[in-house]
């Protein structure tokens, strides 16, 4: 059976909604890129690095993960990260992808925007070229940082809107509510851009809430302690809004003690619209369908399980309304091959 259901994840095509492209950067590649700007990092080699990939929460994992980034300087790093990225899903029969980027960490070391976005958006065109496969960029604000700061960043983002579809709000969560952000996000809708807010990651159910009601996200990233809410559950099921979920990562960083009491079955099995992403593939010791795989291993997942995963992950995306339908189609399709081979 295990065998079969691993078969399925491969051949399912599928979305990915939550995924931080500065997460995506492999021992090898930050070395490469190291070398490549002569920048010297604190460790011996690839092997030490990944070595000190052991966290006990969030903020020390965030601690690495921005030390990370000041290999990415140049624009042919950022292309580099991101076409390494998209080639890596190719192969996981990702047909969409959502990434977030985090501008105002390499803004702070002198990275324009111009550079960041140069890199990030010729990848993924060249991407959707090579392999089929169409994209959103979302613009993610540090939360550890100022409304301010952040508002600053959105002027700043302003003559390159035509490329971003979204805003996110990701970094140290515990202490920096929504509601902290108020003002940004009313802007940012007043622009036309979509929201999706990490909450419930480490922060209490009260953040969902506050990312819903004050931000009027659309997505909620991770979600997880939204368990603790019996009326937030109900009102995320009627209003049907997404859960984009990453169990590695929630078992890195100690969001579950272990992957057999991962929620996202038990939510899915309320109606929740529950998806399955990487969040930071690199750092967290899988991609996409390694986090599949993983539900697999320690939970009782049923192939229906798997198709609906995938679905939602379609339903959940930015998609234009044709390209969704096609991609809905497409998964329909390859799922009916998959229950009755015609061969
Ligand atoms: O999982 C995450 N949570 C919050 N901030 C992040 N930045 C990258 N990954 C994450
Ligand atoms: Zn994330």
């Amino acid at each position: 059976m295990s065998q079969s259901l691993t078969h399925l994840i491969q051949q399912l095509p599928k979305a990915e909604l939550h995924l931080h492209l500065e997460g995506s950067l492999e021992p090898e590649l930050m070395f490469k890129l190291a070398r490549r700007n002569q920048i010297q990092l604190p460790y011996a080699d690839e092997a030490a690095l990944h070595q000190a990939y052991q966290f006990n929460n969030l903020q020390e994992f965030l601690d690495l993960y921005y030390q990370g980034t000041s290999v990415l300087n140049t624009e042919e790093d950022f292309y580099d990260l991101t076409f390494a990225y998209m080639k890596r899903i190719h192969a996981d029969q990702v047909i969409h992808t959502e990434v977030f980027f985090d501008p105002q960490a390499h803004l702070a070391r002198g990275v324009s925007l111009e550079t960041q976005l140069r890199g990030i958006t010729h990848a993924l065109a060249e991407a959707r070229h090579q392999f089929n496969i169409s994209y959103r960029l979302i613009l993610s604000f540090l939360r550890h940082l100022s409304e301010e700061e952040a508002l600053n960043t959105l002027e700043q983002a302003l003559p390159y809107l035509d490329q971003i579809a979204g805003v996110g709000l990701d970094s140290s969560e515990r202490g920096q509510p929504p509601e902290k952000f108020t003002r940004l996000f009313a802007r940012c809708h007043a622009l036309g851009l979509k929201v999706t807010i990490h909450a419930g990651e480490e922060g209490p159910a009260e953040y969902v809430w506050q990312a819903l009601k004050l931000l009027n996200a659309e997505r909620i990233d991770h979600g997880n302690r939204a368990l603790e809410d019996a009326e937030l559950l109900i009102y995320l099921a009627q209003q049907g809004i997404p859960l984009t979920m990453c169990p590695l990562s929630n078992q890195k960083l100690c969001v579950v003690p272990e992957l057999d009491q991962h929620p996202i079955l038990q939510l899915l099995e309320k109606g929740l619209c529950v998806t399955v992403n990487s969040d930071d593939p690199a750092y967290f010791g899988g991609y996409i369908n390694d986090n599949f795989q993983a539900l697999v291993n320690h939970l009782p997942v049923l192939p229906h399980h798997i198709y609906q995963l995938c679905r939602n992950s379609l339903i959940a995306s930015w998609m234009d309304p044709s390209e969704k339908q096609q991609a809905l189609n497409q998964l329909a399709h390859v799922w009916e091959e998959l229950k009755h081979p015609s061969t």
